[in-house]
């Protein structure tokens, strides 16, 4: 029989610092190869191109969240990856809105991939500065804790003493579990989050006790939508950093995430644009394709989304 594909899950919620952990794991040193799969809220992919070059190849799942209407497009995906078996590894980034367990299923119930894969563990990044509001408005939030085998406390450079221990208590009281790693930009040694041999299906089967019985009955907050906003037209970035900032200052609470690659004017380069709630990070990520389309994409995830003044506003950046 040919070894078992051994399969990581990484998860957490909305702006927790899933990519960043993706992207630590393709640069550094390991020798190993992974094959990538990522998994989208919105119906624009912004993270396939924030995910480093690497040597790896990105399978892009958008449009609907991995846990539900895509979860067909995973077990597809999965079984051509059995039949070239050109990597040692598969790394699986959910969306922050996904609930890990269906994900997780997918390994048991369906038996083409249950033979030739072993979830290894689901690695759940938490936003230690977002977590408290994350766990009284979202159930996700609170399942994605519940279902980890190892959780990186994340951002811990924004929190303080006391906010750290406050949030590892409310990690452990849903999961006394896991082990819990404090990181900064989710600088943790790999062998704390690879090749562990955690996953344990009796203590989810405690936790969800009809796990193994196929379709998994869950919900999402219908609240949470998203908005994907497309131009061809340079931007001007002052306008767009004025803008973008003081939407997020107004409406940081109900836009829990934000993220773009942009077409500034005057500008060879990429400009990613951050947000999670108020807090916004930019930067140039490098040139835009030789030949291909210079396309700005931006995409909100949060609740009462007003799409038409979010159109507006963004228009009104357009460069003169
Ligand atoms: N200050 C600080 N910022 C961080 C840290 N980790 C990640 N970030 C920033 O947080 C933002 C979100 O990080 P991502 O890695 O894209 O988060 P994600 O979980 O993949 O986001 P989604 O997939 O959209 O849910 C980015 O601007 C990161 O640079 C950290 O430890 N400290």
């Amino acid at each position: 029989m040919t070894a078992q594909i051994p399969v990581t899950v990484l998860t957490g919620f909305l702006g927790a610092g899933k990519t960043t952990l993706l992207n630590r794991i393709l640069t550094e040193q390991h020798g190993r190869k992974y094959a990538v799969i990522v998994n989208e809220f919105g119906e624009t992919g912004i993270d396939n191109e924030l995910v480093v070059d690497a040597d790896e190849e990105i399978f892009e799942m958008n449009n609907g969240c991995i846990c539900c209407t895509v979860r067909g497009d995973l077990i597809r995906i999965l079984s051509g990856l059995m039949k070239r078996r050109d990597f040692d590894g598969i790394l699986i980034e959910t969306t922050g809105m996904a609930d890990p367990a269906p994900v997780a299923q997918t390994f048991y119930v369906d038996q083409e991939v249950a033979d030739r894969t072993r979830l290894d563990a689901i690695v759940t990044v938490v936003d230690a500065v977002n977590l408290p509001t994350h766990l009284d408005e979202a159930h996700e939030a609170a399942e994605q804790i519940a279902f980890a085998d190892v959780i990186l406390l994340n951002k811990v450079d924004l929190v303080d003493a006391a906010g750290l221990t406050n949030v590892e208590d409310r990690i452990r009281a849903i999961n006394p579990y896991a082990g819990i790693l404090r990181s900064e930009k989710c600088g943790v040694a790999l062998d704390k989050v690879l090749g562990l041999d955690a996953f344990s299906l009796e203590r989810v089967l405690e936790i969800e006790p009809d796990f193994l019985d196929g379709d998994h009955d869950h919900e999402h907050d219908e609240d949470i939508t998203s908005i994907s906003l497309h131009s061809e037209t340079p931007l001007d970035p002052d306008l767009f950093n004025l803008w973008f900032g003081r939407l997020l200052r107004e409406k940081g609470q109900d836009i829990l995430r934000s993220k773009g690659i942009l077409n500034f004017a005057g500008s060879d380069e990429r400009y990613v644009i951050q947000g999670v709630h108020m807090l916004m990070d930019g930067s140039y990520l490098g040139p835009w394709p030789k030949d291909g389309l210079r396309q700005s994409k931006l995409v909100f995830i949060g609740r009462n989304l007003d799409s038409m003044a979010l159109k507006e506003g963004y228009e009104a950046c357009r460069a003169a």
